[in-house]
Order: C-alpha cells, then structure tokens, then sequence
C-alpha cells in the first residue's frame, strides 16, 4: 500500500504537485492520470524517495521508502525503459540488479520467464527493440517479488501486442494481490485495464474514484426509446421533466430519465415501448468532462 499525505513539490516558483492526498490499494490496478506536465512523474519520484518533498509525506508498507529494509523487495519501478547499459545482456543486467539488492539470483531467470524474455535472455540489451527493454524494464521491477508495482506511462510507444501484453500483466499482477500504480496520459489506455483511478490536474488532485462510477458519475448516457406513439411518449416524458428529442420516425431520444422510469411512465400513459438502449459514454468522454470541471485547477502561481 501507498500512502501520500498532503504532498506538494515545487520547483523554482512553480508548484509540480500541490497538496495532493490519496492511498493506492493492493489487489486492484490503479490508474494514474492526468495530461502532460500534471504532476504524475514528479510523484512517483517523490514516493520512491527520487525527489525530496517540499511538504507532505509518504508511506510505503507504512513507511517511508528510505527507511525501507531491503526496498526492491518492497517496491518494483518502471520509471524509464532506457536505464540498461547496452554492451549488457538481459541476464547480466539483471544478476548485477540482483546482486546489488541482494536478492536470490535464481530470481533472474523467474523474472526472464515471467516476462517471456527466455529465449533473449544471453542477447545485448542494446540490440533489444522498445517493446524487449519494456520487457526487461519490467523484469527488473519484479526481481525483489515486490508487493507495489510503480509503472510510468509503460506502454508508451508500444505496438498494440506489446499494449495488450503489458495490460494483461499488470492485472494478473493485480489479481495476485499485488498494488500495481500505473500512469497514463491517455485515458483510452486504462480503459480496460485500471479499477480504480487518481485524477490529477496542475499538480492537484481532481478526482480518486473506481473506474465505473467515473463513467457513470460523469457520462452523458441516452436512452433511444422506440415506440409505436413516439408523439405521445415526448408529451409524457417531458411532462416528467426529460429531455426528449425525436430520432427518426419511431424513436425518441431521452436524457434525464432512467430506463425505469421511462417503462414506468409510458406504462402508465398507455404507450407502448417496442425497445429501449443505453448508450454509455466511454471512460475517455467521462475523463474529458471531469477534467473540463476541474478547468479552475488550471494555471498554480506558488
Ligand atoms: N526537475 C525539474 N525541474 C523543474 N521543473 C520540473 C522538474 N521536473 C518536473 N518539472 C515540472 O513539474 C511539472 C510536472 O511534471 P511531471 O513530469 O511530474 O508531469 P507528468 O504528469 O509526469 O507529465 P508527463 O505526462 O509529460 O510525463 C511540469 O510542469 C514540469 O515541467
């Protein structure tokens, strides 16, 4: 588990990160978002013990990472693929992380097979494509067998198979208990995978809430009714208090109302209702919106 308390970081006159509250879980994804330059690296730095805070404080396992006995047996970071001298295979690599830690070096091929890097292992990390050193990146933030993962923005610039492999990875790293904290500029990527997400704008916190209820908090969801008397169903549904537009000739289109209460009301009217569908906003759109109401946020002087 992590737990930041009032954090706030400033660089020159400039806040990064600015009273920013919130704990990140075990046994579920969570997603890290907010658009570039909002924040998000310079905390995960400053919860690794990276950057020093200008105010707050950080617990890992309940403690702060620096008095962490052991750490990479704590925590696991993705911070920056590059970090791999290149005249170095995959596996020297990770004996050398290995043997710093202190770690079990039969830890290294475990690591190598968890993230199918077996075959690759004896070959230059210099010669490995993006999606390998991602690959090898990851292996290193498991060696210690942590309980926390931290991801900065992993998939970035990965082909979609690599997308998918990364995506699958951190949920079934989830599903084992583990507290995986992954960033992402891009919403559309921690549509499938994230349960839970922190929304954080110009340093500041905007939103910490599960993945579902941000979508139905923040989604303009319609229904599409579709009626034998569409006249008759826009006098009754108005006259409750919706929103509601013709669609084509037997179909209406209703906001402000749910499904029941469109049943309900139409029932009690007499009118017939042939088919009702939702249409459901995606996690982008309620993003969009959130971030849009977090517009007051925008532009922190120190
Ligand atoms: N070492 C530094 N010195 C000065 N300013 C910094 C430093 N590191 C970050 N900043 C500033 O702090 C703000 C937050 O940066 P940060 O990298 O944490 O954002 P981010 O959300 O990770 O963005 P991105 O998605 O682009 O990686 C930015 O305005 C950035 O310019």
């Amino acid at each position: 588990m992590i737990e930041i308390e009032d954090l706030s970081k400033r660089y020159g006159d400039r806040y990064a990160v600015r009273d920013l509250t919130f704990s990140v879980f075990p046994g579920r994804v969570t997603g890290f978002l907010g658009p570039n330059g909002s924040g998000k690296s310079t905390t995960m730095r400053a919860v690794l013990g990276l950057d020093l805070p200008t105010a707050g404080r950080i617990r890992v396992d309940g403690r702060p990472y620096a008095a962490l006995e052991r750490p990479l047996t704590h925590v696991g970071m993705l911070l920056d693929a590059g970090g791999v001298h290149p005249g170095r295979s995959a596996r020297q690599h990770l004996r050398a992380v290995a043997a710093a830690g202190r770690l079990p070096a039969r830890r290294v091929d475990e690591v190598l097979a968890r993230v199918g890097l077996t075959d690759a292992a004896g070959r230059r990390a210099g010669e490995f494509s993006l999606g390998m050193r991602q690959r090898l990146g990851i292996a290193t933030a498991l060696l210690g067998d942590p309980g926390i993962l931290l991801l900065d923005e992993p998939v970035n610039g990965l082909d979609p198979e690599g997308v998918r492999w990364i995506r699958d990875l951190m949920k079934s790293l989830a599903a084992e208990g583990r507290t995986v904290f992954v960033s992402s500029h891009l919403m559309s990527e921690m549509e499938n995978t994230a349960d839970h997400l922190v929304v954080i704008g110009r340093g500041r916190l905007i939103a910490d809430i599960p993945a579902g209820e941000l979508i139905e908090r923040y989604s303009d969801g319609f229904l599409s009714v579709r009626t034998t008397d569409p006249g008759r169903l826009i006098t009754v549904l108005a006259a409750a208090g919706a929103q509601v537009t013709p669609e084509n000739a037997d179909t209406v289109r209703v906001d402000g109302l749910s499904g029941d209460a469109v049943a309900r009301l139409a029932h009690q009217a007499g009118v017939l209702v042939l088919e009702t569908a939702r249409h459901a906003t995606s996690l982008e759109d309620a993003y969009l919106r959130l971030t849009d109401a977090a517009v007051e946020y925008r532009g922190v002087p120190a």
